[in-house]
Order: C-alpha cells, then structure tokens, then sequence
C-alpha cells in the first residue's frame, strides 16, 4: 500500500467513549478518528478529560461505554496474549518523565526491549541509536536524578521510541521543561511524524502549538471534544 493510502487509514478509533470516575463525567460521547501519520495536539483546561483520553488509549484507564479500536485491536476485546505486542506499537511520553531512578540511562531504555525479549546485541545497537538521536549518549552511564528535566525527558523520549512504535503518545511532555527544552522535545516528535509515525500530544505550550504548521488541533471542554 502506497504512503499516502495509508494516512487515510484511522489507527485510532473512538466511538462514543465516555468515561465516569464514580458519579464524575471525564469524558463525554467521544467520537475521534485519528489516521496514521497525523500529528494531533489536544489542548483544553484542566480537568477537561485529556489525561484521561490518552489514559485510555495506553491502557492505563478503561472506558466506561463506547469502543476504541487502535491499530485495528478493539480495546473491549483484546486478548491478554495480544496485550503486550498492543503496548509495543505504543511510545508513551509523560510530563514527569517516569524514569527508574537507580537504573542508568542505557539501563532504563534498555529495559523495554529486554522485555520484550530482545537479544542482547541488538538491544545494544537500537539503545545507542536512540540515544544518539536524542542527543544523550554522552550521558548513558548516568542516574536520571542527575540529568536536567530537559535530559530527563529526552531520555524518557528514548525510552518510548527504542521499541519502535507506531503511535507515540504524550501527556504535557514539555509542561515542566524551559523553552530550549520543550522546543528541543517537540522537534522529536516532528523527526519521528516526519517518519510516518501518529502523534498524539496533549499539551498546554500554545507557543509550540502556533509555531508549527503541523498537525491538527483538538479542544476538550468538560470531557466534550471540539475540533477546531
Ligand atoms: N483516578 C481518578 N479518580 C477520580 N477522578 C479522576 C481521576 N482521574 C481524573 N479524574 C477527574 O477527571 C477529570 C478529568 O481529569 P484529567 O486528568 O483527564 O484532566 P486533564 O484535562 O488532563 O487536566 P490537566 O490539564 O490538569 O492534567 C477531572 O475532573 C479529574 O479530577
């Protein structure tokens, strides 16, 4: 299939997800299609559902109603032999970073691909290249609590990328960083789009949001989405 067939496929689905933490609302009827190769920004207040969206979408939360289909697995259904391979098309970033402290940099990408049962030599090969293109080899024998925020999630970044996913999903990833950071994390994500793989980012950085060309931009007020 040609490049450009394959952006009109959705690889995120939603269909009507709702989502109720006891009598609270968080997320209202959502309907969202979100094709592969798209750069998707969700913006909205506090509170609005985004974390929760993307909760959702990572299997971190269940929906209450509604179906989410992502890479062509349908949430409600997936068996718990196929979970694993679902998490590896997925690169979650978050704002706090989630690193292990006591694990060095190389030990904490390392990680994802010893789990997945990756040989060694090529978990060696694929970490130093992630670290390379993030800009941190020369920090891999480091502890995270040493690094900068913005280091921290650059490796973070790494981390989510070195298994390869087909989406990367990111929750305020430049929401603790300075400017030179967010920017140098935002580019990443631009660098990993630009190989064909969907971003989803819920971010509150308007700057980054207005400088860029990219992407299409989604509002949630109240749990209800807008597209704008
Ligand atoms: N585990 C939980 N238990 C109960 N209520 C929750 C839980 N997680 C989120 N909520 C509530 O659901 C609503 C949506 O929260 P969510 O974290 O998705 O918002 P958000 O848009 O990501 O906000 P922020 O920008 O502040 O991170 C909020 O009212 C929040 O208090």
């Amino acid at each position: 299939m040609g490049k450009d067939m394959n952006k009109q496929e959705p690889i995120i689905r939603c269909f009507n997800v709702s989502k109720w933490y006891e009598n609270l609302c968080a997320l209202k009827k959502i309907n969202l299609d979100i094709c592969t190769g798209e750069f998707v920004f969700i913006t909205g207040p506090s509170g609005a559902g985004k974390s929760t969206l993307l909760k959702i979408l990572y299997l971190d939360e269940t929906a209450s109603e509604g179906q989410i289909v992502v890479d062509g697995m349908n949430l409600a259904r997936i068996s718990k032999a196929r979970m694993p391979y679902l998490r590896r098309r997925l690169g979650v970033v978050f704002q706090d970073f989630k690193l292990i402290p006591n694990r060095t940099v190389y030990e904490n990408v390392a990680l994802v691909l010893e789990v997945a049962g990756v040989k060694k030599s090529l978990i060696r090969q694929k970490v130093l290249q992630v670290l390379r293109i993030t800009g941190m080899t020369r920090k891999i024998h480091a502890l995270p609590p040493t690094l900068s925020g913005g280091e921290q999630q650059r490796v973070a970044f790494a981390r989510a990328v070195v298994g390869e996913p087909a989406i990367i999903i990111a929750d305020e990833p430049t929401g603790s960083l300075d400017h030179d950071s967010a920017r140098i994390i935002f580019n990443l994500l631009v660098k990993y789009n630009d190989k064909g793989v969907t971003i989803l980012i819920a971010s509150h950085n308007l700057h980054l949001i207005n400088n860029t060309n990219r992407g299409r931009h989604i509002h949630l007020t109240n749990g209800e989405l807008q597209l704008m």
